[in-house]
């Protein structure tokens, strides 16, 4: 669906990015990560042309984005930031509703939209009226990735979209994105400081140092197989291996039921919960439950040490 072509873009003398290029797939969550400026926020800008690349060529569904008027393209491509840019005079609906309205939809349908996707992002529907100001700066973050999804856009660009946040307020939000990310299978592009984001949220990381791609994959190919120190260290070589038991479940991992005694643990948690549960009770083996809680299989702490995913 986006394809960059040994693209570079240099502001002076300084290359900011350098001979990348990237595919991404239709319904794919990318995820770009890499020192502070490696790169990442360039890359995702010049998707929707806030920066004009100096070479090489992007790609929308095999069409040169340059031969798409800006605002068109932008259309097409919600933007979340940081820093969020709401109108400050603007209520949140209007904020919301701003580019259906560009769209010209009619204006029950922007309603509508509004509404829905303050249901989406688990929002007081009061909070319509309300401005900016008067929410707090996790609400503000949500309106913004509610004001990026409203035309329904084919591609969402995230930068840092939950960055200042709390960590509690930032693990809900990350779990909102992946459910709007399964619901709708939209093509997302994101940038992250946090690794740990990063590793939960991605399809396919990407990580970019000094202006270049060092190595893309799943994150489970970048725990398991890094290309080089760089990426090692990158990833958190101290923790690298609690961060892939991360990403697997009980449920993968377990045997059959069994005898065994200790508190049960949810089939659903992940491995890196379990070790806890392990640590905690002191025990080699323990009950899994599912949902209902009903006995569906016995994790063994040896199992957790076996590297097949
Ligand atoms: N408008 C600009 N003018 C001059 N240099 C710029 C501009 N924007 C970015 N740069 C430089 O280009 C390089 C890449 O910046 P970019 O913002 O893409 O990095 P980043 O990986 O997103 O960094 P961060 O994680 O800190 O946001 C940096 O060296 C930065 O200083």
């Amino acid at each position: 669906m986006i394809e960059l072509k040994a693209v570079s873009k240099n502001y002076g003398a300084h290359p900011a990015v350098q001979d990348l290029s990237l595919h991404i797939a239709t319904g794919e969550l990318v995820v770009l990560v890499g020192p502070s400026g490696s790169g990442k926020s360039t890359t995702l800008r010049m998707l929707n042309r806030l920066v004009e690349c100096d070479q090489g060529q992007i790609l929308l569904g095999g069409q040169d984005i340059r031969t798409l008027p800006p605002e068109a393209l932008r259309r097409r491509m919600g933007y979340a930031i940081q820093s969020v840019g709401l109108f400050p005079h603007w209520t949140v609906e209007k904020n919301i509703g701003t580019v259906p309205r560009l769209l010209g939809w009619p204006e029950d349908k922007v309603r509508a939209r509004v509404v829905e996707l303050l249901a989406l992002l688990q929002l007081d529907p009061q909070f319509a009226r309300r401005y900016p100001n008067e929410l707090s700066g996790g609400q503000q973050q949500r309106v913004g990735v509610a004001r990026a999804l409203a035309g329904d856009p084919e591609i969402l660009l995230m930068d840092e979209p939950f960055g200042a946040l709390d960590p509690v307020t930032r693990v809900d939000l990350q779990r909102e994105l992946m459910r709007i990310h399964q619901l709708s299978g939209k093509t997302i592009v994101l940038v992250t400081h946090d690794i740990d984001e990063a590793l939960y949220l991605a399809d396919r990381m990407v990580v970019f140092n000094a202006g270049r791609v060092v190595q893309q994959g799943t994150p489970l190919e970048l725990l398991t197989r890094p290309t080089n120190d760089f990426v090692t260290d990158f990833l958190g070589r101290a923790e690298r291996g609690l961060k892939r038991l991360a990403l697997g479940t009980v449920r993968q991992k377990m045997r059959g039921p069994d005898q065994t005694s200790g508190e049960p643990i949810a089939a659903d948690l992940n491995l890196r919960e379990a070790v806890s549960a392990f640590v905690v009770q002191g025990r080699a083996s323990l009950p899994v439950v599912d949902d209902a809680g009903a006995a569906v299989g016995v994790l063994h702490f040896a199992d957790l040490l076996d590297p097949q995913p």
